[in-house]
């Protein structure tokens, strides 16, 4: 079972980003950091041809020479070295929503209180759907991971089997977008989620996610 008590294991237990346990960690939050701006940069700038000509190849040099390190393929070829942290620190960082290391991440800080789930996210011009609105895809996949952390207060985490969201206004880019989640159900290995995230006070959008606990418990990705 995991302690959500626990604040080395449960990387969820304040409202506070949890901070870097290692410098491994600290140094891909940054790399994560720069990237992020990049993706931002990548469809807001205007610079000139030449300009984006050549930081575009700055930049391939540096990918090149990173592609030349040793890597880890997935947060389980990283739990399994036994010198990252454990899976909930790992997901932490690496999590495709969530994640602080991850520069895919919009931006999303998780935390938990009892059955119930608290989060914020952000969401920059790279998230665009409609003409200055979060595309309704990303809504739906910061509804998927907070609702999916949510429900592992139930003590018995799933993978997500369905995910139904209602899209009730459009969603702004680059504004705090706050969220409240809390268990509906259980019925054994099934759990329903229901969350709803606000922008400025007023309610964007609502989403319910059925967990299902898969026959092989999730609790043994941790260790
Ligand atoms: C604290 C720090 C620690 C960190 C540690 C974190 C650990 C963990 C956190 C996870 C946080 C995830 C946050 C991201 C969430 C994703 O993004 S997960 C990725 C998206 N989802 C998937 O890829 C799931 C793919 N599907 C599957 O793997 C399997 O179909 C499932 C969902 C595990 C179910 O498989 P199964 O266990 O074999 O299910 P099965 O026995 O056939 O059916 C069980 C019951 O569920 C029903 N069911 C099955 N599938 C469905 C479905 N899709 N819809 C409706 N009902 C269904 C069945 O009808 C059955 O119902 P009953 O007959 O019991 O009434």
């Amino acid at each position: 079972m995991f302690d959500l008590t626990d604040p080395v294991f449960n990387p969820y237990a304040s409202e506070e980003i949890t901070p870097p346990h290692t410098r491994e960690w600290a140094a891909k939050r940054k790399l994560a950091r720069v990237l992020h701006q990049l993706n931002e940069l990548a469809v807001t700038c205007n610079a000139s041809v030449e300009e984006i000509e050549a930081r575009t190849a700055d930049l391939q040099v540096v990918a090149d020479s990173l592609a030349t390190a040793p890597r880890c393929l997935g947060t389980l070829a990283f739990v399994k070295t036994g010198d990252h942290g454990n899976y909930g620190q790992i997901n932490h960082e690496l999590n495709a929503v969530g994640g602080h290391s991850n520069p895919l991440a919009p931006g999303l800080n998780i935390w938990l209180e009892g059955a119930v789930a608290h989060g914020v996210a952000r969401c920059h011009h790279a998230y665009e759907g409609p003409p200055g609105f979060v595309h309704g895809g990303y809504v739906a996949a910061i509804f998927d991971q907070f609702l999916g952390m949510a429900q592992i207060a139930g003590g018995r985490p799933g993978m997500t089997g369905s995910l139904s969201v209602r899209y009730l206004r459009p969603t702004p880019l680059d504004t705090d977008l706050t969220l409240r989640a809390e268990m509906a159900e259980t019925v054994g290995r099934k759990t329903v989620m229901r969350g709803e995230m606000l922008a400025g006070g007023k309610v964007t959008a609502t989403a319910e996610g059925l967990f299902i606990e898969p026959q092989r418990p999730l609790q043994t990705l941790a260790r």
